[in-house]
């Protein structure tokens, strides 16, 4: 059985900080495996966790399949660039590595990367925003696809919910699993997923990030103020 069968109709928790929030306090290796393991206790089936140090610690928590990415770079793509970024991430210890399978510009063809992930012994999900993407990366080598830059490109907007449609799309159309990702955030989304064909759900912020749920929920106290006394 491959680490893609293990997942098949779970639930993985994206344990990592808000990457725009540069003074985010969960932003520590060791938390992030300890809301792992958390994470896991609950139910988890799988981890998905940025950057090596954190890929590492995650790996030496829990005992599910690990999804690594390694976001660096001066963009626009930042979700494991190139092979050197596919090579770290699998030494780091991750059993499936997350690219970014966009058509933007970028450092490396994705093929390149793709290669350089499967030499590294590791599996491939391929992080897009639009069906022909996920058509192309399917083509390219990439063993499974996920809907997570839906709403992060010029392609497609930032709807609040999760795209359901790029979902139900990628899977009519492609034979490799299709994981959905991006702003999941309720039990209704996560079962319309599964009924859409999802193989496995991604939840990250609705989980892991208590800034941004306390964000969302300070939004409706009166009196909030963030930290530098403004109503947000
Ligand atoms: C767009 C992008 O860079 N997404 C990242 C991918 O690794 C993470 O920042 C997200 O938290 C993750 O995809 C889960 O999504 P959500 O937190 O919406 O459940």
């Amino acid at each position: 059985m491959n680490v893609l069968d293990t997942l098949r109709g779970g639930l993985v928790v994206s344990c990592q900080p808000l990457p725009d929030e540069p003074a985010d306090p969960m932003r520590d290796a060791s938390v992030q495996a300890r809301v792992a393991a958390a994470a896991v206790l609950g139910g988890a089936a799988g981890i998905r966790a940025n950057a090596p140090e954190d890929i590492a610690a995650v790996r030496a928590a829990v005992d599910v399949p690990v999804i690594g990415l390694w976001k660096d770079g001066p963009g626009p793509v930042v979700i494991t660039p190139t092979g050197r970024h596919a090579r770290a991430v699998a030494q780091a210890g991750a059993h499936l590595v997350a690219i970014d399978a966009t058509d933007r510009s970028r450092p490396e063809p994705f093929a390149a990367v793709v290669a350089a992930a499967h030499a590294a012994g590791v599996l491939v999900l391929a992080d897009v925003s639009t069906e022909a993407e996920g058509q192309a990366a399917a083509d390219a080598g990439a063993d499974a696809v996920a809907t997570t830059l839906s709403g992060y490109t010029s392609h497609t907007p930032k709807t609040p919910g999760p795209d359901l449609g790029l979902l139900e799309r990628l899977v009519t159309r492609l034979s490799v699993p299709v994981i959905a990702e991006g702003r999941y955030r309720t039990a209704d989304d996560l079962r319309r997923a599964y009924a859409a064909g999802a193989h496995a759900v991604v939840v990250g912020n609705a989980i892991t990030s208590p800034l941004y749920l306390t964000r969302e929920l300070a939004r409706s106290v009166p009196a909030h103020t963030d930290a530098n006394g403004v109503h947000p």
